[in-house]
């Protein structure tokens, strides 16, 4: 029965496949259980129950897009998403957590609209090719920036602005081993490369005296902190508009690079390109950020880590939903969570931006309408400290660049009307 629903067979896998292919993934992206809480917490939000909304959220999500897509991706809060939520909406623009989870519901909410009525088709191919490569690379250096700073790799200076920290300090030492233990165990095939750095680096962090070995396996701390609480009355103001539609813009990228890279490496992508049940995955990612906006969690996502169970041999949902029953079992891995410094975090991080930059490989970097938009989208997110901003200036100089070039022809109305917004925005804000 299970072969039949999932098509286990006809996709050339077996049942032990997938199950091994599960644990694959769930291997390769554990590591969003010892970020997104010490992420998010930086927010103000509670470590523990952010932990619970993480498991929760990712092993509802991995179950849908089983279930509803047959496909083998997993799901959890994505990283850049959640940077986004502490460091723009929350520290920079000053608004609550509590607020923070009423747009991430409210982009989601608008995420399941434009996949049920398949508008979403429509904007992402009115969004020119070079600003498709250059988000998902900014995004990486905004995330690389974020870890050095996390680390004290690279610290402030009055003098210019940034500088090397401490190379001394065994912490920048700590981190520094940890991205470079990840490559090398990734680089032999290891699929657990990430868990096992943070792992690594935890156990010389207690060997130091920063942490306190408090256990491994307890009960679940409690939801109660985080759940429902969504903060509506600040979320209808008009201010709110731009970091919705943000965080929109940033999960329908970040997701259809995700489906497309997965379902290609699985050799489940369509004659025409296209990604099998599309609707059906894109339901699945948008209904699980609802629900863990409702648990407490920034944006959850689909995982381009999950391409390591793929290439382990999982073909079939079947694999999701191992991974979401792992995620399910890993609630009792608190204390675990709870002990990992941040700089055992940071080379997850840097590695995950070093991941993100290899979308640059596609730029045609003799076309001057591809170089210049991608590197001001580039340089602009991590030192605007803000992916909107980064974005914003990307899409002004295309259109500025495809007006001053004489080829108007490679603009859409869409690359006018945002040109125009943002730059209302940053005459008026
Ligand atoms: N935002 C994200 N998108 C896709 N895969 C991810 N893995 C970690 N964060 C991710």
């Amino acid at each position: 029965m299970l072969d039949h629903f999932f098509k286990i067979s006809v996709r050339g896998s077996s049942l032990r496949r997938e199950a091994l292919a599960g644990l694959t993934t769930f291997m390769a992206m554990s590591y969003v259980l010892f970020v997104n809480p010490s992420l998010l917490a930086q927010a103000g939000m509670d470590h523990g129950a952010v932990f619970v909304a993480t498991c929760l959220a990712a092993a509802l999500g991995c179950l849908l897009m089983g279930l509803l897509a047959n496909l083998p991706i997993a799901l959890a809060p994505g990283m850049g998403l959640n940077a986004f939520f502490t460091y723009v909406i929350v520290l920079e623009q000053g608004y609550s957590w509590q607020t923070g989870l009423a747009a991430v519901f409210f982009s989601g909410c608008l995420f399941l609209l434009l996949s049920i009525f398949k508008v979403r088709e429509w904007i992402i191919n009115s969004i020119p090719l070079p600003m498709k490569m250059g988000i998902a690379a900014g995004i990486g250096m905004f995330l690389a920036l974020i870890a050095l700073k996390t680390a004290n790799i690279i610290i402030a200076s009055p003098a210019t602005l940034v500088t090397l920290g401490d190379l001394h300090s065994p912490q920048v030492l700590l981190a520094l081993a940890g991205f470079f233990v990840i490559f090398a165990l990734a680089h032999r095939g290891w699929h657990s490369a990430v868990l096992l750095s943070i792992l690594v680096v935890t156990a010389a962090s207690w060997v130091l005296g920063d942490a306190q070995f408090s256990g491994i396996v307890a009960m679940p701390p409690s939801l109660a902190p985080t759940f429902m609480q969504l903060n509506f009355t600040e979320a209808f103001t008009l201010s709110i508009i731009p970091v919705v539609l943000t965080l929109l813009f940033l999960d329908l990228f970040d997701t259809s690079g995700t489906l497309v890279a997965v379902t290609q490496k699985a050799g489940l992508m369509q004659k025409d390109g296209s990604v099998p049940d599309l609707s059906k995955a894109l339901i699945a990612d948008s209904a699980a950020s609802i629900t863990g906006a409702m648990l407490g969690t920034s944006t959850t996502t689909s995982y381009v880590e999950s391409t390591s169970g793929v290439s382990a041999g999982g073909r079939t949902g079947l694999t999701a939903i191992v991974t979401g029953l792992l995620f399910l079992l890993a609630l009792w891995f608190s204390p675990l969570a709870a002990m990992v410094p941040s700089y055992a975090t940071a080379g997850a991080l840097l590695y995950v931006a070093t991941l993100m930059l290899t979308s640059l490989q596609h730029v045609e970097w003799d076309d001057v309408l591809q170089a210049v938009p991608v590197a001001v989208v580039l340089i602009m997110m991590p030192l605007t400290f803000s992916i909107a901003d980064g974005i914003g200036m990307g899409f002004i100089s295309y259109a500025v660049l495809c007006l001053l070039t004489g080829q108007l022809h490679r603009t859409t109305l869409s690359v006018w009307v945002l040109a125009s917004v943002f730059i209302a925005k940053f005459v008026f804000a």
